[in-house]
This record gives structure tokens, C-alpha cells and sequence, in this order.
């Protein structure tokens, strides 16, 4: 059944899913990365931000998810402003509600990969998702200790232990960067399962358009502004 104009302008406007809201963000190290950005993310979204090397993604990832307060511009979670909440208050929604996959997998290297996830259902009171770690192929590792692991394991294991953690939004700065095709291919489809299932909402940053383009959202990251891509 086709919705009216009318109906179809109140869900575009419909603000009630929104979880994440930049609000007139800058930000500058050496030089001026990006001026007055705008972005809303709503549940069951997904968004990726492509952009040339040095153009300011990751930084505006980090901004996003609580790690890096920017110069100017309010960064509001469920309406709250991050920057502005008790570093208690922060540290519960980064550690609860924010599942963070960077480049850098922050894995406890001494400790197997079944004590890393141990430490997120910790967390979220679940237990280890064994489906999933068939399906990220991982579930052979998990008495090996983080060292012993390749690469692109730790990648998947770091990935499995976000999402072991039940984020609302997950932040993932290049998640496929070490991985074959066909495993990269394994990881977006549980990223974008796991967003689906759980009403949670994507954030990628990476520089393949093929895949930035299976999000709802694409914005490109140049002269300053973020432009969606149509
Ligand atoms: N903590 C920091 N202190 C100073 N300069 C920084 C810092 N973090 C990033 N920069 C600089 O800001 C610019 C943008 O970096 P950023 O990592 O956000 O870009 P990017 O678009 O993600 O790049 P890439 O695609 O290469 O990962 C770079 O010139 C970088 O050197």
C-alpha cells in the first residue's frame, strides 16, 4: 500500500527513533578538518562516512562516540549532550550502549580469546553467541591466547565481543580493512544482521564506496562539510 505525502512526510520527520545527533560539529588539529556538521542516526540505521586519507573520519568517528570532545557542537545520545555529562554518566554509556570497533581491537593480549568475551558478557548479562562465532569463524580460537591469533582473527574475536556486549550503536572505523573478501563479506552481513535484530544503528568509516553504499546513508567527509551521496 503507498503512503500518502502526508504520511510519508511525518515518518521523514518523525525524530522519536533518533539516538545519535551532531549538532553544528567542528573540529581542527594542525588544520581545520570539518565546519558545522550536521548528522542524525536513527535505530535500525546504518551510515558510513567515506572520505579521502586525512580528510577527518576517524576523528569524527571518535567525536561520534564519545572519545574526542570537539571544538565547537554538541554531540546528543537519547537527547543528552555527551560533553556535558558526568564522566560517571559517560563512562556507563560508552560502556554499556556503545560498541566500538577501531583499527586498534584493544583485545587483553595475555588472556585467551574466550576470557576476552567472557569480560563483555560481564556487560550485557548474556551469554557467548555460539552461532556467532561460527558464522565469524572464530569459534575454533577461543582457548588460544589473543598473541597467538592472526590478524584478521583478532579482528573478527574484537568484533565478536562488541556485539557479545548488546551495543545500541556500534562505531566501526574500517572493520574489513585486514580481511579477504569473503570474510569481509561475513562481517558486514553480521554487522548489518546484529543492527536489524537488536533495533541498534551502524556508524562505518571506510574508503571502499562499494561497500559504504549497502548502508541506508552515505556521506562523503570533503571541503569541511558532509555531503550524503544519492
Ligand atoms: N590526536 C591528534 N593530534 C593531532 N593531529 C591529529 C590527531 N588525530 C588526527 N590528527 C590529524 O588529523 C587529520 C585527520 O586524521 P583522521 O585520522 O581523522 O583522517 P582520516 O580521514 O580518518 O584518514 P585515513 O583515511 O587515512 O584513516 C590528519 O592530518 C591527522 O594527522
Amino acid at each position: 500500500m503507498s503512503e500518502s505525502l502526508e504520511e510519508q512526510s511525518l515518518i521523514t520527520n518523525d525524530k522519536s527513533n533518533i539516538l545519535l545527533e551532531a549538532k553544528n560539529i567542528s573540529h581542527s588539529f594542525d588544520y581545520k578538518l570539518f565546519e558545522n556538521i550536521n548528522l542524525e542516526i536513527k535505530s535500525k540505521e546504518s551510515i558510513s562516512i567515506i572520505g579521502m586519507s586525512g580528510s577527518g573520519k576517524s576523528t569524527f568517528l571518535n567525536i561520534l562516540s564519545s572519545l574526542l570532545n570537539p571544538k565547537s557542537g554538541e554531540i546528543l545520545y537519547n537527547s543528552k549532550n555527551l560533553y556535558t555529562l558526568k564522566k560517571k554518566d559517560l563512562l556507563n554509556i560508552r560502556r554499556e550502549d556503545f560498541g566500538i570497533i577501531f583499527q586498534a581491537h584493544y583485545l587483553f593480549r595475555g588472556f585467551s580469546a574466550s576470557d576476552n568475551l567472557n569480560i563483555a558478557t560481564l556487560l550485557s548479562g548474556e551469554n557467548i553467541d555460539k552461532d556467532l562465532l561460527i558464522k565469524l569463524n572464530i569459534d575454533f580460537v577461543l582457548n588460544q591466547s589473543v598473541g597467538e591469533l592472526s590478524g584478521g582473527q583478532q579482528q573478527r574475536l574484537s568484533i565478536a565481543r562488541v556485539l557479545t556486549k548488546k551495543p545500541k550503536i556500534i562505531f566501526a572505523d574500517e572493520p574489513t580493512g585486514n580481511l579477504d573478501k569473503d570474510t569481509a563479506k561475513i562481517v558486514m552481513d553480521t554487522l548489518f544482521d546484529y543492527i536489524h535484530n537488536n533495533n541498534a544503528a551502524l556508524v562505518l568509516v571506510t574508503h571502499e564506496e562499494d561497500l559504504a553504499k549497502q548502508c541506508n546513508h552515505t556521506y562523503k567527509l570533503e571541503n569541511l562539510q558532509l555531503k550524503e551521496l544519492k
